[in-house]
């Protein structure tokens, strides 16, 4: 793909139905749950996201490099089962992965009695693992506020391990659907832990052989929603979507009834429409993380001013995504501000305010850069630097959005 897309404004109604690709956070769950449980697991819809199909290459690779790119769940699920795995590995990243924390990690696996050392800076990748010899301790101790994949990582291989784990989680728990999913998935793997307060245990026991199909992905259905909130008039379904989800994303259905979007949900999937919207909203985004860039663009144009809590985890994502939209937003006229430690501002543009043609925005390696300013195309002429960056969670965004008769060039 070019270097950079352009999106034609769009004007007339927008009615399609989208088939989202499914979630990368349930495929990557269950496919080293699978792997763990001997191959037994039968998978249906697994992702199309590069970071899903460099899970799975990963999981079966005899190479003693493995490179997960820029795919952060894989670089923690695939430390915790090489670090109690039988063979010398080494596992790294592109450049900002190696950026990206994972002594927490590191430390819980080495208390446990794997041998991982840095090959670079102490606390990052890329790391190195020596064979697994016994385990030391069946009881760890672990900070709940910094990445919920260290937690989700450490409790798959937990059955495997002979005595089992139970994990305290120190502070407040951030990302915590995310844990949910990865116990839910397990369960349905017959392996049942228990999370009560802030202590999570799973005892020694097999996973078992079971069937799944992987739900559409709810973060790659923001865009959707915030493509209506922002379209003239729109009919849009979006397919394989549950109400009862195990993504903790599809609470963009109710952030979104605040912005102007009514969802429907019908046999598997959900039709949306646009309906009236408030003019300020109050947003804790410490379950939903990864909602947050596609709702500060949308609110930015609605005009709808927002004050958030719970945006600690974007700085250490694919890009400091709190600077980088805090970047875009300004071309937009909007204002995204820290004013008080751990409380956002996003102030839209006055009314009236002009944009500044060429409207052209940069991507950071961070897809869901691309992907929450997409949508503004329902509203301007728009310049996308670096779109295939998308290919990481929905590599077929471009085309879908072409699907809704938008002119991509
Ligand atoms: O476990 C997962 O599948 C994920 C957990 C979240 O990360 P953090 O727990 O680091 O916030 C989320 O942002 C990421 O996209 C996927
Ligand atoms: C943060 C994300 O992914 P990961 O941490 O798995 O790289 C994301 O998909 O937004």
């Amino acid at each position: 793909m070019s270097e950079s897309i352009n999106l034609a404004k769009h004007q007339s109604k927008l009615s399609l139905t989208v088939p989202l690709t499914s979630s990368k956070s349930e495929s990557n769950r269950a496919l080293l749950i699978k792997k763990l449980g001997g191959d037994l697991a039968q998978l249906d819809n697994l992702s199309t996201a590069r970071d899903t199909v460099t899970m799975e290459r990963l999981l079966s690779s005899s190479d003693e490099t493995l490179d997960v790119l820029d795919a952060g769940t894989v670089m923690r699920f695939m430390t915790a089962y090489l670090a109690t795995g039988s063979e010398k590995k080494i596992i790294t990243g592109t450049p900002r992965m190696c950026l990206r924390p994972i002594k927490i990690l590191v430390e819980a696996l080495n208390q446990l009695g794997a041998q991982i050392t840095y090959l670079g800076e102490e606390g990052f990748p890329p790391l190195e693992f020596q064979p697994f010899a016994k385990q030391k301790t069946a009881s760890l101790t672990i900070p709940g506020n910094i990445s919920s994949q260290y937690i989700s990582a450490l409790l798959m291989i937990a059955p495997t391990l002979p005595d089992g784990l139970t994990i305290t989680l120190e502070g407040e728990i951030y990302s915590r659907p995310y844990i949910e999913m990865t116990l839910n998935l397990m369960k349905r793997f017959g392996v049942e832990g228990q999370f009560e307060g802030q202590t999570i245990t799973v005892k020694n026991q097999p996973y078992q052989s079971n069937s799944y199909t992987i739900e559409s992905d709810w973060s790659g259905a923001s865009y959707w929603y915030s493509m209506v909130a922002l379209a003239s008039d729109a009919e849009v379904t979006l397919t394989g979507l549950r109400e009862q989800s195990n993504q903790g994303d599809s609470a963009i259905a109710q952030i979104m009834e605040g912005i102007g979007v009514k969802s429907e949900f019908k046999d598997n999937a959900v039709l949306l429409t646009k309906c009236d919207q408030k003019d300020h909203l109050v947003i804790d985004f410490k379950s939903c993380p990864d909602l947050a860039q596609t709702v500060f663009v949308c609110a930015a144009i609605k005009g709808v001013s927002l004050e958030m809590t719970g945006l600690e985890s974007l700085r250490i994502k694919e890009t400091d995504r709190t600077a980088a939209m805090a970047t875009e937003l300004h071309k937009l006229g909007a204002k995204l501000e820290e004013t008080k430690p751990g409380t956002w501002i996003l102030t839209p543009a006055p009314a009236g305010y002009s944009i500044t043609e060429p409207l052209a925005f940069d991507t950071y390696d961070d897809h869901r850069m691309a992907m929450a300013l997409a949508p503004v195309c329902m509203y301007h002429d728009v310049i996308i630097h670096e779109p295939d960056v998308v290919v990481k969670s929905y590599p077929e965004y471009w085309d879908h959005l072409k699907l809704a008769g938008i002119k991509i060039s």
